[in-house]
């Protein structure tokens, strides 16, 4: 091989293994852009794949109607929110554990429970023990609503408390008031069609 040809080959080899390493760097910012999990998770960690935004829902494998309160609390303690599949906020992590020290939350699987196996369920507690804001919670995260468009209704004895609890609601959820937690009040409806959850008054 002569000098010259030599020279060329060395320099053909230097340009590709450049091209080669900005490659990697460029699939290397690539790979930042995903999600901790899609990086933690093996199928997702084809560069190559990266637009295809595979994720996987929280709620895989659940049964609608036949969940355990263990599923609901590994779902509410994850990073994604399982109804909108968007980052879970800090003020929501906050919320939840306040939500944790209610009563009611001690027997969610008591609850679950009875629902599955009854038609009727009649639930008494003490004032301030999570009735009206967390059951509404817990058959939300039992029956997934949203897989079939169906909706929880919630009737409330006064007009300001169909909003208020609904506002509270959603913002323990991580939802936009009139989303997927609405209200129905006379002459108002502040719901849409992703509602799963609606507070009415009559
Ligand atoms: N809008 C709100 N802002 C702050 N805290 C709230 C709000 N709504 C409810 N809470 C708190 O959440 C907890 C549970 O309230 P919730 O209304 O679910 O209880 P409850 O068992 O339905 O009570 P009641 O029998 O009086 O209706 C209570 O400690 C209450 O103070």
């Amino acid at each position: 091989m002569s000098e010259i040809a030599k020279k060329r080959n060395v320099e053909n080899y230097e340009e590709s293994t450049d091209k080669r390493s900005s490659e990697s760097v460029l699939l290397k910012n690539n790979q930042e852009h995903l999600s901790k999990r899609q990086r933690v998770e093996g199928i997702d960690n084809n560069p190559y794949l990266a637009h295809r935004q595979i994720t996987k829902s929280p709620l895989d494998g659940w049964f609608p109607g036949r969940t355990t309160a263990e599923q609901a609390r590994i779902a509410e303690d994850g990073d994604i929110n399982p109804f909108t599949n968007k980052p879970f906020s800090k003020r929501y992590r906050e919320l939840l554990k306040a939500r944790r020290t209610l009563p009611v939350h001690a027997q969610r699987k008591e609850f679950l429970d009875l629902v599955h196996e009854s038609q009727f369920v009649v639930f008494v507690g003490e004032t301030g023990s999570g009735k009206t804001t967390q059951i509404p919670q817990f058959l939300c995260y039992d029956i997934l609503p949203h897989l079939k468009k169906k909706q929880i209704a919630c009737t409330q004895p006064r007009r300001v408390a169909a909003m208020s609890v609904a506002q509270r609601v959603a913002d323990e959820m991580d939802f936009k008031l009139g989303e997927e937690v609405g209200y129905n009040i006379r002459f108002e409806d502040c719901s849409g069609p992703k509602t799963m959850l609606k507070n009415r008054y009559y």
